[in-house]
Formats: structure tokens, C-alpha cells, sequence
């Protein structure tokens, strides 16, 4: 496939040691970070050195901003243009009520359109003007988003991204879904072909998002859509971290994966790159997915998550026992 394969925000997953592991099975093109809060960057919380860790490949990196309050979007994007990496990238997709009720997330598609392009206009005149005083690492200014609120309208849509592109986007990455429409839905794929006909000859490119999960779901989204740029994948880049190789290699090859050594590297990795207090969240969110690989999937998702609840030593052997019990998911080999 020829087109750029994206391993997609995730919060509690998109973190150095979830990149680590993709890495190890060839890697991506892009990897957004999980989504960094303007108001704590700019608190300079304890633990904000560890959303902003760029590790394993900086120059891979896209630093995605979340945020209500313009005053605050404005420096704390002029922070993350400071990082090493492709770009920055504004959440205009997040539908947890707790975010969009402030206006962040998907709110800033719902609220009052000049806000958002206020917003737009001077985080991209930001980017702008880092990418004049550095012209040998140009930033590239993009937006995630969904389809807007329940009672969108083609046209408001179609309108909604040209105000983005007016105001300095070059990249749009599509999930379209509504706000209220669950991850099952199936995602409405015409509308991310309509947006790479919409800016066709220009230098805006279209991110298609939402169910990619192997490699003939990958080619039917391309089917759909052949003019998109790349394909995003988040969720299913946890349960199968070598999914972009799965997609990306030549036909008949063989991965072969240990599973129990993921296990316990993936671990190894959280406790170098996360503060204690994150190891909890991180490892019971990164299991819940990676168990779907197993036999006993549900088995082992309750076991690794109450093992995790109470510390990483009991996760360890919680591991360990279902391996002993299940030898024959030690090993995975996925033909592509
Ligand atoms: C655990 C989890 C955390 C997420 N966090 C973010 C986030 O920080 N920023 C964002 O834009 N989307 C976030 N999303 C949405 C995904 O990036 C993606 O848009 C959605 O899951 C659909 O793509 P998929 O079918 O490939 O999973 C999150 C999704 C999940 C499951």
C-alpha cells in the first residue's frame, strides 16, 4: 500500500513505550501523541515532561492540542512547535461529554464559528511564524475532526473545513462519525473522498479515519476513497501493534510474535517512560485491547486488569500464569 499509514491518538496509549512496541515490528509513517491539555502544558504540571517525550522517533512525532480557552490554545501551541516532530495538530473529534462541554474536542465544531475560527486564525498565524523563522523544519498545521453535532448538514460540513483550510490547515484527518455516533457505527467513509475532491490541486491533504483493522479492511477504505493521503488507525494498532506491517508488506510474508515477551517488554518500557502514578491507566487500557489476541480473551482481560489494579508484580504473574495455562498463544504468526 502506498499511501502513509498513521498510528492515531489514543489518550493513556500514545506514549513512548506504546511507540516503542509499534517500532519493533517495522513502524508507522506518522504517530500522533495523546492529546496534550493547553491549560496543564502551560501549568507545567509534574507529569507534562511525560506527555511531551517524543521517544522513540522524534522526527515522527505529531503533537496533538486540546483546549477551550484560546488564550491558552495560543502559547501552549507555540510550545509544542518548539518539539521535535512534523507538526501540530488540533482535537476538534473528542465526544466525552467532560470535553466538548467546555467547548474543546468536538465542542469547538459546535460552538459559534467565529470562535473557532478566532481560534484557528491565531494558532495558525503561530505556525506561521515558527515555520518563517525556521524555514529548514517547517510544521505542518492539521486538524482531526468527526462530522459535527447529530443535526449536521452536508453543507455546514463542507463549509466548516473550508474555514479550516482558510485559516492555515493542510491537513484534515477524518473520522466521520457524529458526536453522539458509537465506535460501532460504521464510519461514513464518502465524506473523506468528497474533502480530497473538495481541495483537489491544492496542498491540503485528507486522513481517513475510523474501522481500519487488517489489511482488507485498510484496502476497502482505499477503495472508497482513493485520494486520501493516509489511513489512521488507533484502535486496532493496540490490539495488533504490527498492523501497519501487516499492511504495508508484501503478500505471503510471515510475522511471527511472542506474545508473552511483548507482554512483559511493554511493561519493562511503561515503568522507564511513565511516572508511577500513570502506571495503572496505562497498563490496564494497553491490556484490555492486546488480550483480544488471546484465546481466552475475556479471561485474560479481567485477570491482567484486577492483576494491574493491584501492582506490576502481580500483572507479571498473572501473565505468567495464563501462558502456562495457554501455551498455545505464546506464539502468534499472522501471514499477510
Ligand atoms: C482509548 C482511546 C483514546 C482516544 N484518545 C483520543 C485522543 O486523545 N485524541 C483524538 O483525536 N482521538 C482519540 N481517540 C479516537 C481515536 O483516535 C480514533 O479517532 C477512533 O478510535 C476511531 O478510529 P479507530 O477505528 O482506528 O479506532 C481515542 C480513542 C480511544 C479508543
Amino acid at each position: 500500500m502506498s499511501i502513509k499509514l498513521i498510528c492515531g491518538p489514543m489518550a493513556t496509549i500514545s506514549h513512548p513505550a506504546f511507540r516503542i512496541l509499534v517500532e519493533q515490528f517495522g513502524g508507522c509513517d506518522e504517530y500522533y501523541n495523546e492529546m496534550i491539555n493547553a491549560g496543564s502544558l502551560l501549568n507545567a504540571g509534574p507529569f507534562e515532561r511525560y506527555y511531551i517525550d517524543p521517544t522513540p522517533v522524534p522526527e515522527k512525532i505529531v503533537w496533538q492540542l486540546t483546549g477551550h480557552d484560546i488564550e491558552k490554545m495560543v502559547p501552549a501551541a507555540r510550545q509544542l512547535l518548539e518539539l521535535p516532530g512534523i507538526g501540530l495538530d488540533i482535537n476538534m473529534g473528542c465526544s466525552a461529554p467532560d470535553v466538548y462541554k467546555t467547548g474543546a474536542g468536538i465542542g469547538w465544531m459546535t460552538r459559534p464559528i467565529e470562535e473557532t475560527r478566532q481560534m484557528m486564525s491565531e494558532v495558525g498565524n503561530e505556525v506561521s511564524f515558527y515555520n518563517n523563522e525556521h524555514p529548514e523544519s517547517q510544521k505542518r498545521f492539521s486538524v482531526k475532526l468527526r462530522l459535527g453535532d447529530e443535526d449536521f448538514t452536508d453543507e455546514g460540513f463542507y463549509s466548516f473545513c473550508d474555514m479550516l483550510v482558510e485559516n492555515g490547515a493542510k491537513l484534515l484527518t477524518l473520522h466521520p462519525r457524529t458526536k453522539k455516533e458509537k465506535l460501532s457505527r460504521p464510519p461514513r467513509y464518502s465524506y473523506c473522498q468528497t474533502l480530497c475532491e473538495r481541495y483537489k490541486g491544492t496542498d491540503v491533504k485528507i486522513y481517513l479515519n475510523g474501522n481500519v483493522k487488517d489489511v482488507s479492511s485498510a484496502e476497502y477504505a482505499l477503495k472508497c476513497c482513493p485520494d486520501i493521503s493516509g489511513i489512521m488507525i488507533s484502535r486496532a494498532s493496540v490490539q495488533k501493534p504490527w498492523i501497519f506491517r501487516e499492511i504495508s508488506s508484501e503478500k505471503n510474508k510471515e510475522i511471527k510474535v511472542d506474545m508473552e515477551k511483548v507482554c512483559y517488554d511493554y511493561i519493562k518500557d511503561i515503568e522507564q517512560y511513565q511516572p508511577k502514578e500513570f502506571y495503572k491507566t496505562r497498563l490496564q487500557r494497553f491490556f484490555t485491547y492486546f488480550c483480544m489476541n488471546f484465546q481466552f480473551a475475556h479471561y485474560a482481560q479481567t485477570q491482567f486488569v484486577n492483576a494491574a489494579e493491584k501492582g506490576i508484580d502481580e500483572l507479571k504473574g498473572a501473565i505468567r500464569e495464563y501462558f502456562e495455562k495457554c501455551p498455545d498463544d505464546k506464539t502468534k504468526v499472522i501471514r499477510t
